[in-house]
């Protein structure tokens, strides 16, 4: 009977959505009496049956409740219904079966529809007592059984009728449902279009995009989120912050629930971007216990599916790489440093660097290491991450003590044309922000808190100086802000995660965090550059090359002459020269000198036997101009412009960050005597300090020597910029006395290494030129 209803009522093959009504107004009961029969069932229960009352795969279970009870319970069970005695449903032939499940369903939908409180008990009064089909059933039965059997039967019958009538008005509200349904995703979709320009406009001026990323809850914890959608935030802030909802808005906002490959996923074209040869930077920022170490590495137990941006940037890479291995040929690798206390680290060195000095600024050599495989990466990063300073504190038991940055450098020779590009990028997981009270810290912890905040205000500093688009950036305030000076004030894609604690007792921390946020993502860089070096240029280097080699043979034919006519090493031609040119004379380049990368080797090793560790003169300057060292003039309009104008607008001078007043200060530094290494490399001329138009080169021994940039001529231009990579990067890196060799130094007193810049190298081809002019 009940069965006759539910034919009468239901098409013989339902659509999806009338199945899912029926199944909830509890109509299905009627359906699956009357299409017993395979087929018919599971052909509909592979849809989706989004029911509110009856959950997905109740249809399954009904269904597979004719074939065996003991499988219908398991369903119920799987389905998270509650259980109840086997023994009520067991008994009795395959209909009587079939009947009390149905009941026990029909039970189940009531009890719901009642509001589902207290515990659910199997409310059905029907006792299977024969075997045999339903006729025999209900036909052999007592009389009262008969009448409560058939009023149950005929209250279902009216309840059933009243739920079709429900079921058509649910159809009508589903329908308009539908309606706005396709408006809402309409309207998304307009959303997401304008988001999508908006971020490209934001591209086109340079700006530092911003994602925010917001922590689970801890456990009985009152969340502050208010709401997230796409790229906005809403915080409920309590009545000390002004009470009422507040908004923020960034490029993407990631909730609690996002993945990691989620994360990423959004992150993935700029890995893109440094194969292509453009810089990035992407870094971490919050308060402490935020999830910055989660977002950049993962959680302590590593999985695959937990790994951070850095694994996957580095594997996505790789696979690119190997997509293009038909037209480029990469070569990737990576350093690992660490800002702990104000002292760069490096985190890859196997030997024990830590550094014990007293004098301020000392920087162990760092390794680059070339790596071939994800496999590499991973052993590196592990050793990196051992080395890393890390300590407990009240609001992290695994806090973070130090910036980190890890350093991707990417060379990639085009096969055809035989240009090389050259990206780099910095991966900086930052040490969290925190209030000393809260964390709880003192002696040792306290003194690196001190350190991390303020450094984490010299960059806010630096935010806030590119956002008015100061002519002054203090960029020299802080070690972590001369590292992050390309990404914040060069040509490069910068991404900041932002990443905020939901709970209530975070809010201040938190919304002092979005405040930033919001800010740095006001950020204009101007548009990223490619780091190309054409086939021009490595013309021009030969030429360069051959001049050099020329100068050479002839002024030591020159000078053996000399030798000859005044029979001392000082001879005329000699003291005649200038001082620091003498130093200078031949270029060689010491035994030591960092090779040009592209001889550095290709990636095609896949072994850890066969990861290569080069251990090199380093300081910051050297982290800061390992990345590509030549990004070209800045774009009109940028703040940090006025900066590089002081020294020169030299790339490498930017990188250095000499300005008339850091210029000043290693004046000052040097003559007082303080022994800060950073400083000793880039002695100023002090009589032309202040010189508009001087720059100021290094000492070669026997005084300073300042080049003016007048009568710069076509080849000046082709070698002193951001055209000849190479050499600046063989310059840069072979010259710079390591610092493990200045504090070795017997005397105490730092060496001051001759240097060449690509303004040292103008002056000495000008007088290669003449030299050789006939
Ligand atoms: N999105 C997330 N999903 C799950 N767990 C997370 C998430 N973010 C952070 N956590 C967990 O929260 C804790 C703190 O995170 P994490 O160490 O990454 O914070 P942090 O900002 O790096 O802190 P610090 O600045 O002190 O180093 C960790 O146990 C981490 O696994």
């Amino acid at each position: 009977m009940v069965g006759v209803v539910g034919a009468k009522d239901l098409p013989a093959q339902p659509s999806e959505e009338e199945f899912r009504l029926a199944l909830r107004s509890g109509l299905i009961l009627c359906y699956v009496i009357n299409k017993v029969e395979p087929g018919a069932v599971s052909k509909v229960v592979e849809g989706p049956c989004d029911s509110a009352s009856v959950p997905d795969g109740a249809a399954l279970s009904i269904y597979q409740c004719f074939e065996n009870v003991r499988n219908f319970l398991v369903a119920v069970e799987q389905m998270g219904l509650p259980t109840f005695e086997a023994s009520d449903l067991e008994q009795g032939g395959k209909s009587s079966r079939i009947v009390n499940c149905i009941l026990a369903l029909k039970s189940y939908n009531e009890w719901k529809q009642k509001g589902g409180n207290g515990a659910w008990k199997f409310g059905g009064n029907l006792k299977p007592v024969t075997s045999g089909n339903g006729k025999n059933f209900i036909r052999k039965n007592s009389e009262p059984f008969k009448n409560s059997l058939s009023r149950n039967i005929s209250m279902n019958e009216t309840s059933m009728n009243a739920q079709l009538v429900e079921t058509e008005n649910n159809k009508m509200v589903g329908l308009h449902v539908h309606g706005l349904a396709n408006a809402a995703s309409g309207y998304h979709r307009v959303l997401e279009e304008n988001r999508k320009l908006y971020n490209q406009v934001q591209d086109l001026k340079g700006n530092i995009r911003v994602y925010c990323r917001v922590r689970p809850g801890r456990l009985n914890s009152q969340s502050v989120v208010d709401n997230i959608e796409e790229g906005t935030l809403t915080i409920n802030t309590p009545a000390k912050y002004g009470k009422g909802c507040r908004s923020f808005n960034f490029n993407k906002v990631f909730g609690p629930s996002a993945t990691q490959a989620e994360v990423f996923a959004d992150t993935r074209p700029l890995i893109r971007s440094v194969l292509d040869g453009y810089n990035v930077c992407i870094f971490a920022y919050g308060q402490t216990g935020s999830g910055k170490t989660h977002t950049m590495t993962g959680p302590k137990d590593l999985t695959e599916d937990s790994q951070g941006v850095n694994y996957r940037a580095l594997s996505d890479l790789f696979f690119l790489a190997q997509q293009r291995k038909d037209t480029f040929e990469y070569d990737v690798s990576v350093q690992m440093i660490e800002i702990y206390n104000e002292q760069v680290r490096d985190l890859l060195a196997t030997e024990e660097i830590r550094n014990n000095s007293q004098n301020g600024y000392n920087v162990p050599d760092a390794s680059l290491v070339q790596v071939a495989s994800m496999y590499d990466v991973i052993e590196l990063m592990n050793l990196g991450q051992r080395n890393r300073a890390v300590g407990a504190t009240a609001l992290n038991d695994r806090s973070s003590r130090s910036h980190s940055c890890l350093t991707v450098h990417v060379q990639g020779k085009d096969l055809t044309s035989g240009n090389v590009h050259r990206g780099c990028m910095h991966l900086v997981d930052l040490a969290g922000s925190e209030r000393v009270d809260k964390s709880e810290v003192a002696g040792d912890r306290l003194k690196e808190a001190q350190h991390i905040n303020k450094s984490l205000s010299a960059l806010g500093d630096v935010i806030s100086s590119l956002a008015q688009k100061n002519s002054h950036v203090p960029y020299r305030n802080s070690k972590l802000t001369q590292l992050l000076q390309d990404s914040l004030g060069g040509q490069a894609k910068t991404l900041m995660f932002v990443h905020i604690s939901p709970e209530l007792n975070a809010v201040g921390e938190t919304l002092s965090t979005l405040k930033f946020a919001e800010r740095v993502a006001t950020v204009e860089l101007g548009a990223a550059q490619v780091h190309k070096d054409s086939s021009d240029v490595k013309d021009l280097k030969e030429q360069i090359a051959n001049l050099k080699a020329s100068l050479a043979k002839k002024e030591g034919d020159q000078e053996s002459v000399q030798h000859k006519v005044s029979g001392s090493p000082g001879g005329k031609l000699s003291s005649h020269s200038p001082p620091n040119l003498q130093q200078e004379d031949s270029f060689h380049e010491p035994k030591n000198r960092r090779k040009p990368r592209a001889d550095v080797g290709n990636a095609e090793v896949g072994k850890k036997s066969r990861l290569r560790q080069k251990t090199q003169s380093f300081d910051l300057d050297e982290l800061l101009a390992n990345s590509p060292p030549w990004p070209p003039v800045s774009g009109p309009g940028e703040a940090h412009l006025e900066d590089d104008r002081d020294t020169g607008s030299g790339d490498w001078v930017d990188k250095v960050m000499v300005n008339k007043q850091d210029a000043a200060r290693c004046w000052e530094a040097e003559n007082d005597g303080i022994s800060d290494a950073f400083y000793q490399k880039y002695v100023p001329d002090s009589s032309k300090l202040y010189s508009e138009q001087s720059y100021t080169i290094f000492e070669g021994g026997n005084g300073f020597e300042t080049v003016t940039t007048d009568g710069v001529d076509e080849l000046d231009a082709a070698t002193s910029d951001s055209s000849d990579p190479d050499l600046l990067w063989q310059f840069n890196h072979s010259k710079l006395p390591t610092m493990s060799k200045l504090n070795n130094n017997s005397n105490g007193k730092p060496t001051k290494s001759p240097d060449l810049s690509c303004k040292t190298l103008n002056p000495l081809l000008h007088r290669c030129i003449s030299i050789l002019k006939p």
